[in-house]
């Protein structure tokens, strides 16, 4: 069995991180205090404690309301920067090396903050959070918008005119049951006329239909969860069957985003040893491992492939196929992808 520390050696690639879902507990009491915001729990530990409980409720509508606290505090530029730095270094001190931390500037302009300044923010927060993190790391911005508001062709406009601003790709979030991707098809199809990425959180809350609009009616490049793809295979035990839509999108490769932790507290799953991404690693579907919120699931990149280690056995092999299967869905170019699979995943590996 892999050490922690071991753990928090092997590099690591992740997808779907938000950057409202991952502040240190203590600088959410701090920027609070300055704003005047009132917390749930004024010590920094009780805090982080607090924000694990009430996300553990079984219900993503629930787990959502935690937000408040945390979108809440970002709602200045030196707010922003603070988070989005913060957030890189831990990252990098838990040995992710490259990472996409999504989040909704909508949600960001309480203050008077435009988008663009919203944008800039987070910018400056993830090169300053590069620049001085205590290992090597690339970090890059994905623009949330809210599935059950109106704003996603402005975000998604957003995204495309900060393409070559540290922007890579676009997503919808927020609760799904209710709220079906094609809503805002408008916006996915402006993005693929302008060759631009996007991601979908689908198949968490709400089982297939959900996650065939994704692709089929929107063409996500990606999904985030995907979890309830299981719900199109059956298995016995030895064989297994996939339908037409699993079968699509073990065949195209699909990158699943699966955050294992998350699933657990929202009800998307009943424990670890019981979450499809054993059957659908086993299958071969393109799976990543994610932490979505660290700070609501009390998670880290680490934490996570330590849990699925303890359920499923995986060891450095499992970790490296995790690693390159993100990479290789990562949106940044091509050329970029290889040389950090080249470079930094596949000589770690090799020598350890
Ligand atoms: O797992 C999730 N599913 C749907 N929405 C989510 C999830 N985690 C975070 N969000 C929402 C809450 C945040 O405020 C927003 C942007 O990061 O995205
Ligand atoms: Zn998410």
């Amino acid at each position: 069995m892999i050490s922690a520390e071991g753990l928090r050696a092997a590099p690591k690639v992740l997808l779907h991180d938000h950057l409202d879902g991952g502040l240190r507990p203590g600088t959410v009491v701090e920027l609070a205090g300055e704003v005047g915001h009132a917390l749930p729990r004024t010590d920094a530990d009780e805090l982080g404690v607090w924000f694990v409980e009430s996300a553990d409720s079984g219900s993503l509508e629930r787990y959502l309301e935690t937000f408040d606290h945390t979108v809440g505090v970002m709602q200045t530029a030196e707010a922003i920067k603070r988070v989005a730095s913060e957030c890189v270094q831990d990252l990098a001190a838990d040995g992710v090396l490259y990472a996409e931390v999504r989040y909704a500037p909508e949600q960001h302009l309480n203050r008077g903050l435009s988008l663009e300044q919203v944008v800039d923010a987070v910018r400056d927060g993830f090169e300053h959070g590069m620049a001085v993190a205590e290992r090597p790391i690339v970090a890059r911005q994905l623009l949330t918008a809210m599935r059950h508001k109106a704003r996603s062709m402005e975000i998604a406009e957003l995204a495309v005119g900060y393409r070559d601003g540290g922007v890579v790709g676009f997503d919808i979030a927020g609760a799904e049951a209710g709220f079906p991707p094609t809503r805002h098809l408008d916006a996915f199809e402006y993005l693929q006329r302008e060759n631009a990425h996007f991601t979908i959180h689908a198949g968490e809350a709400f089982g297939l239909p959900s996650i065939w609009q994704a692709i089929q009616w929107c063409g996500a490049d990606r999904l985030g969860h995907g979890v309830r793809i299981i719900d199109d295979i059956t298995y016995d035990g030895e064989q297994a069957e996939l339908g037409r839509l699993a079968a699509y999108v073990r065949d195209r490769r699909i990158p699943l985003e699966m955050c294992p932790s998350s699933n657990l507290q929202t009800g998307a799953a009943a424990s670890i040893a019981e979450h499809p991404i054993g059957l659908l690693t086993k299958l071969r579907f393109r799976v990543t491992v994610n932490t979505d919120n660290r700070l609501m699931s009390g998670t880290s990149m680490s934490r996570e492939l330590a849990l699925l280690a303890d359920a499923f056995g995986y060891g450095l092999d499992d970790f490296r196929w995790f690693a390159i299967n993100a990479m290789k869905s990562a949106f940044i170019p091509f050329d970029e992808r290889l040389k950090l699979i080249d470079e930094v995943i596949k000589p770690w590996y090799a020598s350890h």
